[in-house]
């Protein structure tokens, strides 16, 4: 670690990259496993798959039409149309073997159906009377409705060259060739091209399963009557959001009471599905701040490494509680706003990781864009694990002019308030809403966060800022 400050209290203070560096050096990139196409989407792949046929498989038309021998076709025109015999049709999915056109012949072919033999071009059915006998046609008549069109005559308005209106075999990827890379991400034309290759599954890392546990006794969920008191559980449902959004699969636990032996349950039941644990609330210096007592005791309580690395063993009731005694959280200050109070580690038999955000609404959801989300991303094998960062002029908040209050910041703390950012040649952000980090409704309408770094105590407007773009 590269940098530490020293508090008033004496308290080591760690910056936002010495905490996302730890994070980072932690969690590690979930095995790889082979997942259905869909499932795999948004998921890197692992494997460098190649081609194992041809694309197209075989020669085949790209047009409703006739399928000819271009010399056939050589001298036709509007006023001297050359006149071919029509001797079935090939609908997409015949094998294309039934039928060879030979010369002053045509067969009517469909849009991929395969290209018969002896036929070496397609006329499109616009440039032909589409057998009515009449001038050019915009369409062929159903085959239901018109049997007769498989057979009878054409008049061919247009000359066609060989291998008009023609897609070759292999004439998109090639039997052997590389389809795709290890470390593609897999988004849905990479998906278009493993299905077309006849791939149902592919080998990837899978997204974190992501568990948002949020605590506090004053909490009511939506939908509930609030209670002198309450307040509704936004965090736990704004971060399963973020988790999704990151990449995550999330599971939403309501809310936990504010008590350590209830808390440390919820936790334990939760770790069978969990990847990645996230908490908010109950990380500050209160009375009733749960996460940080139960996780505490636990610490303390911690066996020796030989012990907790031989979770199975011992009488029942005595394995569980090894596992869970295998906690390690260390709870941190933060030199950042918001977002001070921060704990991170490992839980349970398997050392699952930990992040204990703060309860504020404002300060879970940009600790979680801080930190969280990179941890999701580089479980994912990701290699883009952060928000683009662009710079951009501070501009005073929408209706309000130059002589607004300019923004303040702590000093020594790196603080990150909400904005709305415009791109374009001359990117622009403002300022949204205040500082203080309950501010839900300015949040909702932010799209960037400002970065004041830890030198600043304020920015002018017209200054140039860090902005972090929330996408
Ligand atoms: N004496 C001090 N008090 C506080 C300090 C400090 O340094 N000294 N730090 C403040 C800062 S900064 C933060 S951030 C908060 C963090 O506190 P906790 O993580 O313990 O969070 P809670 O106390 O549980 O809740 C804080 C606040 O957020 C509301 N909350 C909690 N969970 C949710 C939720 N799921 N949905 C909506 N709102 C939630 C809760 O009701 C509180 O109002 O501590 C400061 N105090
Ligand atoms: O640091 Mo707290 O997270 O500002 O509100």
């Amino acid at each position: 670690m590269s940098s530490t400050t020293e508090q008033a209290t004496g308290a080591r203070t760690w910056s936002v990259a010495e905490h996302l560096d730890d994070i980072l050096t932690a969690v590690q990139p979930l095995e790889p496993i082979e997942l259905n196409l869909l499932d795999a989407q948004g998921c890197v792949l692992v494997e460098q798959v190649t081609v194992p046929v041809a694309l197209p498989p075989f020669d085949n038309s790209s047009m409703d039409g006739y399928a000819v021998r271009a010399a056939d076709t050589e001298k036709a025109s509007d006023a001297s149309p050359a006149v071919l015999t029509v001797i079935g049709d090939v609908a997409a999915g015949s094998s294309g073997t039934e039928l060879t056109v030979g010369p002053g012949r045509a067969a009517r072919i469909m849009t991929g159906a395969p290209m018969p033999p002896g036929a070496d071009a397609v006329v499109p059915v616009e440039w032909t009377d589409g057998g009515t006998g009449g001038g050019p046609v915009r369409a062929m008549a159903p085959h239901s409705a018109s049997p007769e069109g498989s057979g009878g005559q054409v008049r061919v308005h247009r000359a066609v060259t060989p291998q008009a209106h023609v897609r070759t075999r292999g004439g998109d990827v090639c039997a052997g060739d590389v389809a795709l890379e290890a470390g593609t991400v897999l988004g849905p034309p990479q998906i278009a091209l493993l299905s077309a290759i006849g791939r149902p599954a592919a080998r990837v890392r899978p997204r974190p399963r992501v568990v948002v546990l949020s605590t506090g006794s004053e909490l009511a969920q939506p939908g509930e009557e609030l209670a002198a008191g309450q307040i509704y559980d936004s965090n736990s449902f704004a971060l399963a959001a973020a988790a999704r959004d990151a990449g995550a699969i999330a599971y939403r636990v309501g809310a936990v009471t504010d008590d350590a032996e209830t808390l440390r349950a919820t936790i334990e039941d939760q770790l069978i599905r969990a990847d990645l644990l996230v908490t908010t609330g109950g990380v500050s210096v209160g009375a009733y701040d749960v996460v940080k007592e139960a996780l505490t005791a636990v610490a303390g309580e911690a066996e020796p490494e030989e012990a907790r690395a031989e979770p199975g063993e011992g009488e029942d009731g005595e394995e569980e509680e090894r596992a869970f005694h295998g906690a390690h959280v260390d709870f941190r200050t933060l030199a950042m706003q918001p977002g001070k109070p921060q704990g991170f580690g490992t839980i349970g038999p398997d050392r699952t990781p930990i992040l204990t955000l703060p309860g504020n609404p404002v300060s879970s959801y940009v600790s979680f864009e801080l930190f969280v989300r990179p941890a999701i991303r580089a479980m994912m094998g990701l290699q883009e694990l952060h928000r683009p960062t662009v710079r951009a002029t501070l501009l005073p908040p929408h209706g309000a002019g130059e002589e607004a209050e300019q923004l303040t910041s702590p000093e020594g703390k790196r603080q990150f308030l909400r904005g709305t950012y415009t791109g374009g040649e001359r990117p622009e952000v403002r300022p949204v809403g205040g500082a203080g980090s309950h501010l839900i409704g300015a949040l909702a309408h932010a799209d960037a966060l400002i970065v004041l770094p830890e030198a600043a105590t304020g920015a002018a407007w017209g200054s140039e800022v860090e902005v972090v773009l929330l996408g």
